[in-house]
């Protein structure tokens, strides 16, 4: 059955009262919309944890540095509700633009360090977007769980730190990236890419796989970060935006993987950035 679609804030809060008075634990998966097996895993890590699960899509222009971006974004309502249909999902919550930022409306959520490197260097302000609207989506929605995906690690890293700052009761579960059988990562930015684009991009989750591979066998960074550029550029990409090493969970810059890591990589192909990242340990 498709789930109701709440697109008012005082609408949601009443009908997750009523949830609250009954006990029930209520998860929320945020998200942009143009839904993928990505998202769906995230709504099913939801249902096996809460007893109410609230989707919410809301394209959010604040985080976009690139108004093109913003303008090409997919939108996508009817499809979304179909494909949560099968989930059986408690509210789709589609706020309209007045419900998360009303006449007026003069803040913004800033979380330092984390989202100075990585995309945060590439993306200017875009982190600041997605913390401005997510604690409102955690206030709004009154969840006691929230769902995000380990493909953006960084967004991740900084969501928790803004939550656990800003004393929001809400627990922040990661979980893996879904794939493609080929190796890339599903995102929504992937319809973009053209067929012979898309042939081309698992060649982005190799390189990070064989070089997380090097780097555990003691390969300097420095000459893997040079190899994988070349590999990628006569591949098909364009450019390679950043491969880096950093912290599991501080993101801090690491030259070897001398404590639980991450390595990330951003890449752009036929005009689309794609970004991907593995676990080094
Ligand atoms: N392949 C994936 N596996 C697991 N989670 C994912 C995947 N892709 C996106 N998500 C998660 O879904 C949530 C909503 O993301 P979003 O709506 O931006 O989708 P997206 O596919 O990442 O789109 P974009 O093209 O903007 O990167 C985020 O928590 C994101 O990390
Ligand atoms: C978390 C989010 C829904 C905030 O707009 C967005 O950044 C996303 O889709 O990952
Ligand atoms: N997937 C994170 C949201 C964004 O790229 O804007």
């Amino acid at each position: 059955m498709t789930a109701p679609i709440l697109r008012e804030k005082a609408a949601l809060r009443e009908r997750v009262a009523g949830w609250k008075r009954d006990g029930a634990r209520v998860g929320v998966v945020p998200t942009m919309g143009a839904l993928h097996a990505g998202h769906l895993s995230l709504v099913e890590a939801a249902q096996a944890e809460c007893d109410r699960v609230i989707v919410t899509i809301f394209v959010n222009p604040r985080q976009f540095n690139n108004p093109a971006d913003l303008e090409s974004y997919p939108r996508t309502e009817e499809t979304d509700a179909q494909k949560l249909a099968p989930f059986d999902v408690d509210v789709i919550y589609v706020p309209g633009p007045g419900e998360i930022y009303p006449e007026g409306f003069a803040t913004t959520v800033l979380v330092a360090g984390l989202t100075e490197g990585l995309c945060g260097a590439h993306r200017p302000g875009h982190f600041d977007g997605v913390t401005t609207v997510v604690p409102k989506l955690f206030l709004q929605t009154g969840a006691d769980r929230a769902y995000f995906g380990e493909k953006d690690y960084q967004q991740l890293q900084v969501v928790r730190r803004m939550a656990a700052d800003l004393d929001i009761p809400i627990e922040v579960v990661g979980c893996p990236t879904v794939r493609e059988a080929d190796g890339l990562a599903l995102s929504s930015r992937n319809v973009r890419l053209s067929p012979e684009a898309r042939r081309q991009a698992p060649e982005l989750h190799a390189v990070l796989v064989e070089t997380a591979a090097a780097l555990r066998a003691g390969e300097a960074l420095g000459a893997l970060r040079e190899a994988a550029e070349r590999r990628l550029i006569s591949a098909g990409f364009e450019r390679l935006e950043y491969l880096e090493l950093r912290g599991a969970e501080d993101l801090a810059p690491l030259e070897t993987p001398e404590r639980p890591a991450r390595l990330l990589v951003a890449a752009w192909l036929d005009g689309v950035r794609l970004i991907d990242n593995i676990a080094v340990v």
